[in-house]
């Protein structure tokens, strides 16, 4: 496995959000894990991440379980890792190519080497001609593109994707679904992405993990997932209520 949890729990304030996540990725993997608003998907994209640590449990990565493990001894296995953030987060002040080029730099890679690899995936994500833009002169789509150019030209071995279609129309949703399928099956990079947006869990996913009242409740394959009669899985996938409504009139 390239990615172990194991009876992870976290809480946070008052609210146990993990109760016990346990959940295998195999190498190369396209995993999406759904489940509702609140649900802790993020905080498990941030525990994998090592940015927060859990209550107990365990995170293998690879041979390594990285709880214990201090910033010191997590920056090289994060360095494996590449994370595309719900809103991008890319550097205003940085031009599209810069925003791209910067994890390299930062691992001080010649520069020839960083201008070819930047032109490539540049290309690659149709981002051509866009070079010397800044952040605030693109669509929201064309951010989403240079955000997972930016994560993927180091070559994750892991790459984690917040909500990578919210905030896009059908189209341009489609279009970072086709590309995020794709970037995992020409680079290899295990792929987990975190959405309530059952298209993309079509469009992309093997395999589907439902997280639900702080545990997994099921990893199945997308057409099991959506077709389910379980009622909580039904509920979900459906949109129905199970209590009254917000919006009830
Ligand atoms: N720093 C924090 N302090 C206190 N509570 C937090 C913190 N971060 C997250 N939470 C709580 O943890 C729960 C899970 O949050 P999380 O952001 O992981 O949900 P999510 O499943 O990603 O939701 P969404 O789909 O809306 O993004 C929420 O109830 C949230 O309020």
């Amino acid at each position: 496995m390239l990615l172990r949890l194991v009876e992870l729990t976290k809480s946070l304030g008052t609210q146990h959000v993990l109760d016990g996540v346990s959940l295998e990725v195999p190498p190369k993997a396209r995993l999406c894990v759904v489940g509702r608003s609140g649900a802790g998907k993020s905080v498990l994209l941030r525990l994998i991440l090592g940015l927060i640590k859990p209550d107990s449990g365990e995170i293998w990565y690879g041979e390594t379980n990285l709880v214990p493990l201090g910033e010191r001894e997590l920056a090289p296995l994060r360095r494996e890792m590449g994370m595309v953030f719900q809103n991008g987060a890319l550097f205003d002040f940085m031009n599209v190519e810069d925003n791209v080029a910067f994890v390299l730099r930062e691992r001080r890679r010649p520069e020839s080497e960083i201008r070819q690899a930047v032109s490539r995936i540049l290309e690659r994500l149709f981002l051509q001609g866009h070079e010397k833009k800044m952040p605030a002169e693109l669509s929201g789509g064309m951010r989403k593109r240079v955000a997972l150019a930016r994560a993927i030209i180091s070559r994750p071995k892991l790459i984690l994707y917040d909500e990578p279609t919210a905030g896009l129309d059908p189209i341009g949703s489609t279009e970072i679904t086709d590309l995020i399928r794709c970037l995992n099956e020409e680079f290899g990079a295990t792929t987990i992405v975190v959405t309530h947006d059952m298209r993309s869990v079509e469009q992309i996913a093997q395999q589907v993990a439902f997280l639900h009242a702080g545990r997994i409740y099921k990893v199945c394959s997308p057409e099991e997932f959506l077709s389910s009669e379980e009622p909580v899985v039904k509920a979900f996938v459906h949109g129905l209520v199970e209590e009254p409504a917000l919006g009830t009139c």
